[in-house]
């Protein structure tokens, strides 16, 4: 699903209403019976009264026909326009006549008390915004806030007071339960400083023409089904475990042996035809029990240092179809060495995470040395250190963009809505996944199964889109049956089977 500016759902409402064609009233009258129908269906028939304040703009117009679309329905409503300019849009005006029991707010000793609990309906501002909401009409935002423990507030398209396409953070802005917004996502929901005041984001059809949705050209996107179809490939009837490539996972240390199962059951259960765990020596007998399927390479030091200081292991190198590095293998010295080693001998697109990404965030004059299309997958943190910091999360979807492009690198930066920038600047959102996956060990998985995947030949792009989804697709699966709280690193795994299923049907 592509994401688009404030700038472009303009164009594509402008262009719905000339290609349909369609009035610009009707396309609001659309609109808004999307809403009160999500309204009904969601509050149902005999809901608390509903309480709608409208802007004098589009926005406000959507909420003034909500509020006729319900009270022909036979709701409780009550309705205020919030004149915080001077003149109504066209259609807000066209449609005030068709609501004559609208009340009016001039200043902000005229807001309302609303004693019943019912549900506040925010149509004060969309995507029109274009300055922060200041004086008299920031305390409607405040005060609507003040009540949303009493209230349940719904934003029609966009939280008012939140630009949809740079930070608002630090403006004042409605602090939504639920979002509805039109046809498409705005970048903005995407991001976590925008997580506590959108709350649930619906996105209603409200039937843009479709020609200009599949011309349209934006770098944002939200992976969906849809693009995960035409990435998955079932396996060939006729293929053996060679055909899925053999990977290598470097992985764990002492004390954090973990890591190297978690990853290498992963890479495994996504589906390489073989796998090797590079681990110390103080972990053989435990990977060889917990994850019989997988080969082990071990070396006598506490952590990954020494492995390709044998010549024939690094003449090896290139012969795995995919290396996985990171998960647990600390930051020592040696194991910095190690990893300029690997990178030198190694020229495939590999996966780096975790301490290899700390390692690097160390010695910035490695990343130069990661191969081209290779996949790194930081935490915020572990961005931080690489890339450095910035003043908000728009900045730094900008410094990931760049990064990705500057160093020919796939960067998937983690979060709700992990965000996967390519080397030609195309960033995509994904959707699965659940707060229960903030757990020890999630990440580690996503290594093992992105490794995985890339041993199968799936390309880097292709790779990074999919596993994120299958993870976070396994993780969602997984919290139905366990909850979010008892959610483990090892229930993603072992949840990846029923994700693929769901993937392939
Ligand atoms: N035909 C269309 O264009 C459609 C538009 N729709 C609605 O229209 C909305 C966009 O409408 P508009 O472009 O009229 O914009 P808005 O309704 O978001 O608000 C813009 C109005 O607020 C003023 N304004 C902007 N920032 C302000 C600030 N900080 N303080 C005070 N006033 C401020 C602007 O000057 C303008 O008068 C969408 O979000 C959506 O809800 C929907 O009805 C779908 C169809
Ligand atoms: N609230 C959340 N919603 C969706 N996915 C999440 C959430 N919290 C964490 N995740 C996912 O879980 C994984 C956690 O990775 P990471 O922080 O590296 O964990 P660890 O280092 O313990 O393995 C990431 O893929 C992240 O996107
Ligand atoms: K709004």
């Amino acid at each position: 699903m592509k994401i688009l500016s404030a700038q472009q759902v303009r164009e594509a409402d402008a262009y719905t209403i000339q290609h349909e064609p369609v009035s610009s009233v009707l396309l609001m009258e659309r609109a808004a019976s999307e809403c009160a129908g999500w309204m009904v269906h969601t509050f149902g028939e005999t809901p608390p009264p509903y309480y709608i304040f409208c802007g004098m703009g589009n926005n406000g117009g959507d909420g003034l026909v909500i509020a006729r679309k319900l009270q022909e329905q036979g709701f409780a409503v009550q309705a205020w326009l919030v004149h915080t300019s001077g003149n109504a849009s066209a259609d807000n005006a066209a449609n005030q006549p068709y609501y004559p029991e609208l009340r009016h707010i001039h200043e902000l000793a005229e807001f309302p008390e609303m004693e019943e609990p019912g549900i506040i309906v925010d149509a004060l501002f969309g995507t029109g915004l274009n300055r922060p909401v200041e004086g008299w009409a920031a305390g409607v935002i405040h005060k609507i806030n003040d009540q949303r423990h009493k209230h349940t507030v719904v934003s029609v398209d966009m939280p008012s007071g939140m630009m949809a396409d740079s930070s608002s953070v630090q403006f004042p802005c409605v602090h939504a339960r639920y979002t509805l917004t039109f046809e498409f996502y705005k970048l903005a929901f995407l991001l976590p400083e925008n997580g506590e005041r959108t709350g649930q984001v619906e996105v209603l059809k409200i039937g843009i023409h479709p020609a200009f949705t599949a011309q349209v050209q934006t770098e944002y996107h939200l992976t969906d089904p849809a693009v995960i179809h035409t990435i998955y490939r079932p396996r060939n009837a006729f293929s053996h475990k060679g055909t899925y490539g053999h990977a290598l996972m470097i992985a764990g240390s002492y004390g954090k042996m973990g890591a190297a199962l978690l990853a290498t059951r992963a890479c495994l259960k996504a589906g390489a035809g073989l796998v090797t765990a590079h681990i110390p020596r103080c972990g053989y007998e435990i990977l060889q029990t917990a994850v019989p399927e997988a080969m082990c390479n071990t070396e006598e030091s506490a952590h990954y240092s020494s492995h390709f200081d044998e010549p024939f292991r690094l003449h090896q190198a290139p012969d795995y179809a995919a290396i996985g590095i990171g998960p647990g293998i600390g930051t020592e010295n040696a194991t910095a060495k190690a990893l300029e080693r690997l990178l030198l001998a190694y020229r495939k697109p590999m996966v780096l995470d975790a301490d290899a990404l700390n390692i690097v965030g160390k010695y910035p004059a490695l990343l130069a040395e990661i191969p081209e299309d290779s996949i790194l997958t930081p935490h915020p943190k572990e961005f931080e250190r690489l890339f450095g910091a910035t003043g908000d999360h728009f900045e730094r979807l900008e410094l990931l963009t760049r990064k990705a492009r500057e160093l020919k690198l796939y960067v998937l930066l983690k979060g709700k809505y992990s965000a996967m920038a390519c080397p030609d600047g195309a960033v995509y959102f994904n959707p699965t996944g659940n707060p229960g996956m903030a757990t020890a060990g999630a990440g580690d998985v996503l290594t093992g199964i992105l490794t995985g995947l890339l041993s199968q030949g799936y390309t880097p792009k292709a790779a990074l889109l999919l596993g994120a989804w299958l993870h976070g697709l396994a993780g969602d699966l997984a919290a139905d049956d366990l909850s979010e709280e008892a959610l483990t690193a090892e229930d993603i795994v072992h949840y990846l089977g029923q994700a693929y299923l769901r993937t392939r049907q």
